[in-house]
């Protein structure tokens, strides 16, 4: 007997051949890691249209940074660093096409992954939350939920373990506010930015993080901290007054008991220290989580550390504020950045701000005429270095730091990202959030016209615009 075959199974047939698996059975509490290579995904000889590589659960159960997977569901992982862990054990599979150059993936027992810590950081932040509810807000706070800061150096995975914490808060029923205080690297919005969202769904585990429509959001508009450091602070500060009013205004409900989860940048010395200080303070932090960095938390032990003979009795040391300071391991999973590759990470955010962190969306490409709005900068531009001014200057004057000026638009802006914002006056500006981003494309002085491109067809919401310092070729 002859057998024939369709088209359909020829080219089934070919892509099956075409196409190679790996696969693993993990025991209960172990992860599987993956990881691509520094040069990237990028410099795969396969074609842009075949640059896939799919993780599948195939039984069990399994998650990837506390979003759970589902059985059957394949993941597209291609260029993305990430662990898949699991409590009670499963297989998963790899696939990839035969062009691809597959991600280092190995398995790590469960003696030697840090999840095991995390998921009992979140038990006890559960612990918190239910004593918050009993005994209801305190420390001069109308909510009740912990407010947990992850604190540590540049790559010891600040925002991973901000991520898992989320998740599995969302997974018990909460409705965590998140808090993104890293304008380099932000989980949120574009960088340049401090903002925050209230969660309440899980990390889409496709596009690898949380739906943040309708953030509250504040442009610092650079992507360096030392860039105007008196501007960063003030921009956190009037965050943490909005984000009190908000939570004040929901006393009771299930925002007030979750908590928040406050993701802080790297720079941990020095100035950055102080940053971080500051920040604690002003939102009011009574748990700090240091990642992977003994001197840090022996430092915030120390600044925070109280006496608890009795709860009558208890006292504050040197701060005044009662914040516990909790050291947690580095996952040997994260993998470190270089400049050239956090530099790509923030244009994939500005990129996907725009066009979808999957390319789902279509920006609208539209004109204003330059006359029809009115761009200001805060602190003026670019500042020589303190060791550049006349010796004896300590210190430059902070009003200038944090002046609004208006500033003619010119073809310079050209390729920069620019706040929409809320305020009414220029006044306002250092007060109020952003209703979003605009990319300029263009400046044609001649004609007095300004092209961008904005993820809204309608005209702009305001006609005051802010720029900073963050660029990006899109
Ligand atoms: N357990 C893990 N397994 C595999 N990859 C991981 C793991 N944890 C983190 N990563 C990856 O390592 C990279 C850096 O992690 P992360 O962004 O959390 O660090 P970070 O401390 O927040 O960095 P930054 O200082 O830039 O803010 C990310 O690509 C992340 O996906």
């Amino acid at each position: 007997m002859t057998s024939m075959s369709s088209p359909d199974m020829v080219d089934l047939a070919a892509e099956a051949a075409a196409t190679k698996k790996d696969a693993w059975d993990l025991g209960k509490g172990c992860e599987l890691r993956i990881e691509w290579s520094q040069a990237g995904a990028a410099s795969s000889s396969a074609p842009p249209g075949d640059r896939s590589c799919h993780l599948k659960l195939v039984s069990g159960t399994a998650e990837v940074f506390g979003s759970e997977l589902a059985v059957g569901q394949r993941v597209d992982v291609f260029g993305k660093n990430l662990s898949c862990f699991t409590f009670h054990g499963a297989k998963l599979e790899l696939e990839y096409g035969a062009s691809v150059s597959p991600p280092t993936a190995y398995t790590v027992a469960a003696d030697e992954t840090p999840m095991v810590q995390y998921a009992n950081l979140h038990a006890a932040l559960q612990s918190k939350r239910d004593e918050g509810r009993k005994l209801g807000p305190s420390g001069g706070r109308t909510d009740t939920g912990p407010r947990c800061l992850i604190a540590g150096p540049v790559d010891v995975g600040k925002t991973t373990l901000t991520r898992i914490l989320t998740n599995y808060a969302v997974r018990a029923g909460g409705t965590p506010l998140l808090v993104d205080l890293d304008m380099g690297q932000s989980m949120i919005t574009v960088p340049g930015t401090v903002s925050a969202v209230l969660i309440e769904d899980v990390a889409d585990v496709r596009r690898g993080e949380f739906n943040c429509d309708n953030p509250l959001t504040f442009f610092y508009g650079h992507a360096n901290p030392s860039e105007n450091m008196d501007l960063y602070k003030q921009t956190v500060e009037r965050l943490a007054v909005v984000l009190d009013t908000f939570l004040s205004s929901n006393a009771n409900s299930i925002a007030s008991s979750s908590g928040m989860f406050v993701n802080t940048m790297g720079w941990v010395d020095g100035q950055g220290y102080e940053l971080l200080l500051h920040a604690i303070e002003c939102l009011k932090v009574d748990t700090v989580l240091v990642i992977g960095h003994d001197r840090l938390y022996n430092q915030l032990k120390n600044k925070f550390a109280f006496t608890k003979k009795n709860p009558a009795e208890e006292q504050a040391a040197e701060s005044g504020m009662k914040v516990e300071i909790v050291k947690v391991a580095r996952s040997d999973g994260v993998v470190a950045r270089d400049a050239s590759r956090r530099k790509a990470a923030r244009e994939k955010k500005i990129h996907g701000y725009f066009y979808g962190p999957t390319r789902e969306l279509n920006p609208f490409s539209r004109s204003v005429q330059i006359s029809q709005v009115s761009v200001y900068r805060v602190g003026g531009g670019p500042m020589a270095p303190l060791s550049a001014l006349p010796i004896g200057t300590a210190n430059r004057d902070a009003s200038d730091r944090t002046k609004v000026q208006k500033i003619s638009v010119q073809r310079d802006l050209t390729h920069s990202v620019l706040a929409v914002s809320h305020a009414k006056d220029p006044e306002d500006i250092l007060s109020s959030n952003v209703a979003g981003f605009i990319h300029v494309t263009e400046v044609d002085v001649q004609r007095g016209s300004m092209t961008y491109l904005s993820p809204s067809p309608t005209a702009l919401p305001s006609n005051i615009l802010v720029a900073g310092t963050v660029k990006c070729f899109l």
